[in-house]
């Protein structure tokens, strides 16, 4: 077990790591329940695989639960999700001091978070994350949003949880390819900063995609203190600190819109692809050798995720995929910025890439192999 506290003046929290945790629910958040019943919120799976828990854990404390359940999937970071949720929990009488729970993946934390945030101005809310990927970087920092038809994430708020429970007995349900998706964020953290880590996800990967207890716990544990390190220096994205969070992801939300933002490429999938990318970049731009894009790759393709974006069958061009990089967040007057490597555990944000240039390399790369 591990409590790691996110420092932001006024609006710290502490983020549980632990297995078995969930079952506690009912403890860990007292202070955030001031009634006898909460909104919860949940995707089909996750609701099935734990909401019972979830249920009991606060029905031992006098607390009952109302369900609103989204279909499983990005689908549901949708405007008409949202306004279906906003008047749920208006109906239900959600008030400002009330705190809503968010138990599932990264949509149902993104979706519940944004939802918080614009209810009567900005109400509370608990994260529950149930997947990987969103224990080790989606619940924690305050990110929250929805997608629009011209791409990812374009809607949303920095909105912070009050407190988050990862309970790492709930990843024990979730199918492989998840576990897969979710450690291409784990490894991020060693890449974009921390070699030492790096080279414990080289020599431990496998352990924890396998779910093996210790090696998990370690890795939730040590990706959630990389990115409260990170949130509390730049909680915005103002300074560059948090940009570097980004790492993979302009290529990544490119590749997701390419595919439509569906089960064919999940964003953890799109992430990996994104960093292999982000390597060989930095190497085309002499930043970093091709010896150590090569272990980037090596790396995320040891997990089982994919390394070539030729493999995905797109009908596209590099152009196209560029072009749905003008809807980055981070586009600064006219100017993409990129992450990219001076070495391993060496992200920097640069600001002098051509997009003709990234064009190029992406259509090289659509046709390799
Ligand atoms: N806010 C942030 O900082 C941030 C960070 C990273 C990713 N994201 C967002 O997170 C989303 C991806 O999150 P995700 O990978 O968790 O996907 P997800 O929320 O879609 O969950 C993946 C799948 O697992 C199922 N599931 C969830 N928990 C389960 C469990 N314990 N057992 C069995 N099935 C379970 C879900 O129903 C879904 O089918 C993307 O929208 C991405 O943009 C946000
Ligand atoms: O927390 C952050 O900051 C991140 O960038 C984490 C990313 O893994 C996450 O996918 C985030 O939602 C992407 O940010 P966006 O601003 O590009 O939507
Ligand atoms: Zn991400």
């Amino acid at each position: 077990m591990a409590v790691i506290r996110v420092e932001l003046a006024g609006r710290g929290y502490d983020v549980h790591v632990g297995h078995g945790l969930l079952d506690n629910a009912g403890y860990l958040a007292r202070d955030f329940i001031r009634k006898d019943r909460v909104a919860a919120v949940a995707d089909r799976n996750s609701h099935a695989a734990h909401g019972g828990r979830l249920e009991a854990a606060l029905g031992a404390s006098g607390v009952g639960v109302d369900w609103f359940i989204a279909e499983p999937g990005e689908g549901a970071k949708s405007w008409g999700v949202l306004e279906k949720l906003v008047d749920w929990l208006l109906e239900h009488g959600v008030e400002r001091g009330d705190h809503i729970f968010a138990l599932g993946g990264g949509v149902v934390g993104d979706l519940t978070g944004f939802a918080a945030a614009v209810l009567k101005r900005g109400c509370g809310f608990v994260q529950i994350p149930t997947t990987l990927l969103a224990q080790v970087d989606s619940s924690v920092g305050g990110k929250t949003a929805i997608n629009t038809r011209a791409g990812k994430n374009l809607v949303g708020a920095f909105h912070q949880p009050a407190l988050v429970l990862a309970d790492t007995a709930t990843l024990g349900t979730l199918p492989a390819r998840e576990m897969g998706a979710g450690y291409a964020e784990v490894i991020k953290y060693g890449i974009l900063g921390d070699p030492d880590f790096f080279a414990w996800c080289e020599a431990n990967g496998a352990k924890v995609t396998a779910r093996e207890a210790e090696a998990l716990e370690y890795a939730v544990t040590r990706s959630v203190e990389a990115k409260a390190r990170i949130v509390a220096q730049d909680e915005r994205e103002t300074t560059g600190t948090r940009a570097l969070l980004n790492l993979g992801h302009t290529f990544g939300h490119a590749l997701e819109a390419e595919t439509g933002f569906s089960d064919r490429l999940l964003h953890g999938e799109a992430v990996a692809l994104g960093m292999v990318l982000a390597a060989r970049y930095s190497a085309r731009l002499d930043y970093i050798s091709l010896d150590d894009a090569n272990r980037v790759t090596q790396a995320i393709a040891s997990a089982g995720l994919r390394t070539e974006i030729a493999a995905l069958g797109m009908d596209c061009t590099g152009r196209d995929l560029a072009a749905h990089m003008l809807h980055d967040k981070k586009m600064d007057a006219g100017t993409l910025p990129f992450i990219l490597l001076r070495g391993i555990g060496e992200a920097f944000v640069d600001r002098q890439v051509a997009m003709e240039d990234v064009a190029a390399f992406l259509s090289e790369q659509l046709q390799a192999h």
